[in-house]
């Protein structure tokens, strides 16, 4: 039976589905571009076209139930259907774009330089070398003259202090006027270029810092993100704590606009773990610019190649994510002794090792995340028309 009331347009539904919020991706299902069509029949039946990203959307029964209780109480609608479609794989890519820059968008204020390259270090699980990644790409982008920030969010398993070699007590004192005191990053001049590095291991010793498990972790995390005084960086690169647990979702939702370098070992076991920080980078829109694959084959004196803890697992895992394997990194003596010493191999050393370091280093700043030019302008590659489409759903 037709309703008393006229049924609605097909722009009011839309009006009404912009209150329709997607949870996982933070922007309501208009914006997003999920609901290529709506029909509103004579008789008061709206039916409703969404495309979720993936067929088996966990969210699609919330998604449902908001669409049929927002639309049921408009005047004129007689009854409402969902039909249900699958985003191809570039309007999945276009959502992910979008969202990303929501969350940039929505992300709290921090004190890191918005003109510097974010890079968060990750890996699924430990020991398998994202410290000394992490590390070694710091001293090769110093030493092309980049000023390069290092973070040791690993807040209980710090490293940055002994891999680096530095030792000094961080400060901190009022900078420019501020009401608290900020935390003063430690220094070092690498050749042309400096590092300014913060890591509880400035505030604690090993054996205090173990105290802090679980503790305060997230707050101290979020502490360094907003009340260090950095200086101006090119870089910062990020040594996460291994796993895909809190701090990790702490971080990126803080720093939503780092992208992610993942680091693994030649095993295919670690290459599955690893796959994991690849997922929590997928689940937070960080985009995953390369996989580095460390400890690949030892190669001896005698030029003999060793594949110790086997092969492909790098090249697998960059092919399952889609990303470039932009690295492999052999075991070498070099590389432990050079952590031990305080003075990474990339610094100066002259082996296979050191020079796959600097040439990961040469590939990221000339390729992969060049630093930010003032004309920049971050927007994760979202098209014009889904900016306009999401400054439209805030302007409402
Ligand atoms: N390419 C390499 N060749 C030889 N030794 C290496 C190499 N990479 C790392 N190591 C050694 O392996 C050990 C683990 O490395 P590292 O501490 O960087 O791993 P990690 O993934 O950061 O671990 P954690 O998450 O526990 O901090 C260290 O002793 C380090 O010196």
């Amino acid at each position: 039976m037709a309703p008393d009331v006229a049924p609605p347009t097909r722009d009011d539904v839309m009006s009404v589905l912009r209150g329709v919020v997607d949870p996982e991706l933070g922007a309501d299902v208009v914006s997003l571009g999920m609901v290529p069509d709506v029909v509103v029949a004579d008789d008061g039946v709206v039916t409703v076209t969404i495309k979720l990203t993936i067929g088996g959307c966990p969210l699609r029964a919330d998604i449902k139930k908001d669409v049929e209780s927002r639309l049921g109480l408009h005047p004129g609608v007689a009854d409402v259907r969902i039909e249900w479609g699958e985003m191809t794989p570039e309007e999945r890519s276009n959502v992910m774009s979008t969202a990303r820059w929501i969350a940039r968008e929505r992300a709290p204020h921090t004190a890191v330089p918005t003109d510097c390259q974010v890079v968060a270090v990750a890996s699924g699980k430990g020991g398998v070398g994202k410290s000394s990644v992490t590390a070694n790409l710091a001293v090769a982008l110093a030493a092309r003259g980049f000023r390069v920030g290092v973070l040791d969010a690993d807040i209980w398993g710090f490293s940055m202090p002994r891999l680096l070699g530095i030792s000094d007590r961080m400060e901190a004192e009022r900078v420019d006027g501020s009401e608290k005191p900020k935390i003063i990053p430690n220094k070092k001049q690498i050749g042309p270029g400096e590092l300014e590095v913060v890591s509880t291991g400035f505030l604690v010793d090993e054996s205090t810092a173990l105290m802090w498990r679980g503790l305060m972790l997230t707050k101290a995390v979020e502490q360094f993100l907003s009340d260090v005084a950095w200086g101006e960086l090119d870089y910062l690169l990020i040594d996460m704590p291994p796993g895909t647990g809190d701090v990790q979702m702490g971080l990126a939702r803080l720093l939503p606009r780092a992208s992610m370098l993942i680091v693994t070992t030649p095993a295919r076991a670690a290459q599955k773990v690893a796959q994991r920080a690849a997922d929590m980078a997928a689940r937070s829109f960080l985009p995953v610019i390369g996989v580095v694959e460390n400890m690949s084959a030892f190669v001896c004196d005698h030029g003999e190649t060793y594949a110790l803890f086997g092969d492909g697992g790098g090249e697998a895992l960059a092919t399952a994510i889609d990303a470039p394997l932009i690295g492999q990194v052999p075991l070498e003596p070099a590389v432990a002794a050079g952590n031990d010493d305080g003075v990474p191999v990339a610094t100066g050393g002259d082996g296979a090792a050191a020079a796959e370091f600097r040439a990961i280093a040469e590939r990221l700043a000339t390729e992969i995340v060049p630093p930010k030019t003032d004309t920049d302008v971050d927007m994760a590659g979202c098209s014009a028309r889904l900016l306009d489409a999401v400054n439209a759903a805030f302007d409402d």
